[in-house]
């Protein structure tokens, strides 16, 4: 069934667990996500960049966003496990209030790039709207390393736990995705990951509100390794370790933005198939291997986050 983003969230806040967001461009990735998450009778969250809408809406915002939300409407309405549909990383108003028009479960405003007042004042005005809606919000506070899909965030700034109860208390947003040292991408850190636990502790104390982890790709060596066999080149491609994760669920994360995995896997499926069958012309088989392992990611990634089983 469709749902609120934040049904789902507020049970995983109260019993220690997290759900997945997972992100999606196309069909392909949101059917084995979906088989994944049925198969393992959990909630699972769909997120779409704006990048996404506007790839889906050829262009056009709300023509990419009624895409996302009536296609996800029409599965989950013929499964019996909660799915909700989010806008990940909103930043341009326009994709934002298509979302909201289209029936999106939950958006995004990301305007952690901005000093504190105005990523404030923006965050206020979003979930106002958003909330004569129905629409739940996110928000960010910190910057991730990486490109953060539009925007260069040079380095990473950590958030602050004061300013987090002050911004939540202030802004009524629904869940917050604290800065705690994760970046986009696959190329997470030079040396050995680092998560700030302690900031992570506090802010949880702080808002007492459901968190959500950014950059938590684990970029499994096994895709890696395969997509690189059939000619790929991720060289120094490394996630967060799936026990900095399990770390981070304990401390309070609810959601965990899941976007890279997902995106290797069914690279190395592609590549796979293509290079072994090279009279192979159907999608429908040559898209095949790379889903069934994005499928094999989507449900490890619910088990070791405590989603399985909690439909
Ligand atoms: O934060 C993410 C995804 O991060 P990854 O690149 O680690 O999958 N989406 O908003
Ligand atoms: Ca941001
Ligand atoms: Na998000
Ligand atoms: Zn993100």
């Amino acid at each position: 069934m469709y749902v609120n983003t934040k049904e789902i969230l507020e049970k995983a806040s109260k019993n220690y667990y997290a759900v997945p967001a997972f992100n999606i461009n196309n069909l392909e990735f949101l059917i084995a996500i979906l088989q994944g998450a049925a198969e393992k009778k959990a909630p699972v969250i769909i997120e779409t960049s704006e990048g996404a809408i506007k790839y889906a809406g050829n262009g056009d915002p709300l023509r990419g966003a009624k895409f996302f939300v009536e296609t996800v409407k029409n599965y989950a309405e013929t499964l019996d496990i909660p799915i909700a549909l989010h806008l990940d990383h909103g930043k341009n108003l326009e994709y934002i209030a298509a979302a909201i028009k289209a029936g999106y479960s939950s958006v995004m405003i990301d305007a952690s790039h901005e000093v504190f007042e105005k990523n404030l004042e923006i965050t206020k005005e979003v979930v106002k709207w958003a909330h004569a809606s129905g629409v739940s919000v996110e928000a960010e506070l910190g910057q991730l390393a990486g490109i953060e899909d539009n925007v260069m965030a040079e380095e990473n700034v950590l958030v602050d736990p004061e300013q987090a109860k002050i911004f939540v208390e202030k802004t009524g947003v629904d869940f917050l995705a604290p800065a705690i040292g994760t970046s986009h991408g696959a190329f997470k850190f030079k040396g050995e990951a680092k998560l700030d636990f302690e900031r992570l502790k506090k802010v949880k104390e702080l808002t007492k509100i459901p968190l959500v982890l950014h950059g938590a790709s684990s970029v499994p060596k096994k895709f890696v390794e395969l997509a690189e066999k059939y000619g790929a080149n991720l060289g120094g491609a490394k996630g967060v370790p799936q026990e900095d994760i399990k770390e981070c669920v304990k401390l309070g994360i609810n959601k965990v933005n899941t976007d890279t995995d997902l995106r290797i896997a069914f690279l190395a499926g592609l590549r796979k198939h293509l290079l072994e069958n090279e009279k192979e012309f159907d999608p429908r088989k040559y898209f095949k291997q790379g889903m069934e392992f994005v499928k094999e990611v989507v449900m490890e990634r619910l088990e070791f986050l405590n989603a399985a089983g909690k439909a």
